[in-house]
């Protein structure tokens, strides 16, 4: 899909706004010049200025000069920031994108005007690395906001359509699941500390082995358990390792940390 005459508007230019604002311009899909960032204090945005986007404190001038608006404020910030812009939404002209967990689609009509297209993304801060995970949903699957957005997230990582009421689920594995990974990789190397590494060889040697971990899991299209029976040498040290972090509830930390995630996302608006 050819975007080269849309330009697009982050609306809330914070962590999520600005890793998708960094991706899209990594992906070559939008220039700089087509992408409008907007945040209260502008100043914290100096750099992205100096890289040639546009950047400003008025939504309603981002919305007027774009055709693609991603929502990217805080729950409790969305309905004033969409009371804000409705009298500039153009049905004709505009789709708008939420990446705002916990909103439903239906919460933000009440406060748009009839017509405007509405889709929810949730992708995760790896964006900025076009390595997202970005799940995606709509009220209808056939006016074709879906595909324009997929082409979006599409250049950015993998995306996946999904039920609006799996959104809050998708939030804890994908959006969540980056923060959990990491925190699995700091562990790793703090244990790598403990067994007489420094610090910096530590991290690099967790990072590595995850970003090795999850290739092969993306190549081979494997069960990770697949994979771990390959590691696993009867009466070695892997099984031992692995054992002794499943006797500590590894699996179920994990398990239980997801569930607790998706059910706090479904009530964050
Ligand atoms: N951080 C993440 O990894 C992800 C976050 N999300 C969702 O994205 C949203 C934003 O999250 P973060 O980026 O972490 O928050 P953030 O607090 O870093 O960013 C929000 C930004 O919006 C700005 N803002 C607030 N009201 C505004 C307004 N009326 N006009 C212009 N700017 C305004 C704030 O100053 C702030 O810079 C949340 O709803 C969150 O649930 C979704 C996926 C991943
Ligand atoms: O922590 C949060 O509430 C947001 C949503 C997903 C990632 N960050």
């Amino acid at each position: 899909m050819d975007f080269s005459d849309k330009k697009t508007a982050i609306l809330g230019a914070g962590n999520i706004g600005c890793s998708i604002a960094n991706g899209l311009t990594a992906s070559d899909i939008f220039k700089p010049s087509q992408q409008t960032l907007t945040r209260r204090r502008t100043d914290k945005l100096s750099e992205y200025t100096e890289k040639g986007y546009n950047v400003t404190s008025d939504n309603i001038e981002a919305v007027k000069n774009s055709d693609i608006l991603i929502a990217c404020v805080e729950p409790h910030q969305l309905d004033g920031l969409l009371k804000e812009i409705s009298s500039a939404l153009n049905p004709e002209k505009h789709l708008l994108i939420s990446v705002v967990s916990g909103a439903k689609i239906s919460d933000i009509k009440k406060n748009i005007p009839d017509g405007v297209a509405v889709v929810r993304a949730m992708p995760n801060t790896a964006i900025a690395i076009r390595e997202s995970m970005t799940c995606i949903c709509s009220e209808t699957l056939d006016n074709g906001t879906i595909e324009t957005t997929k082409a979006i997230f599409d250049t950015v990582g993998e995306t996946l359509v999904i039920q609006e009421e799996q959104m809050s689920s998708a939030t804890a594995l994908v959006a969540c699941g980056i923060a959990f990974f990491l925190r699995a990789i700091r562990a790793a190397s703090q244990g790598g500390i403990e067994i007489g590494f420094s610090s910096q060889e530590s991290l690099a040697m967790a990072t590595q082995t995850a970003k090795g971990a999850a290739s092969l899991l993306g190549s081979m299209k494997n069960h990770p358990e697949y994979e771990i029976d390959r590691v696993t040498t009867p009466k070695g040290c892997t099984i031992s390792g692995l054992n002794q972090m499943e006797h500590g509830g590894f699996s179920s930390a994990m398990i239980k940390g997801i569930l607790t995630s998706a059910e706090k996302a479904e009530k964050l608006y």
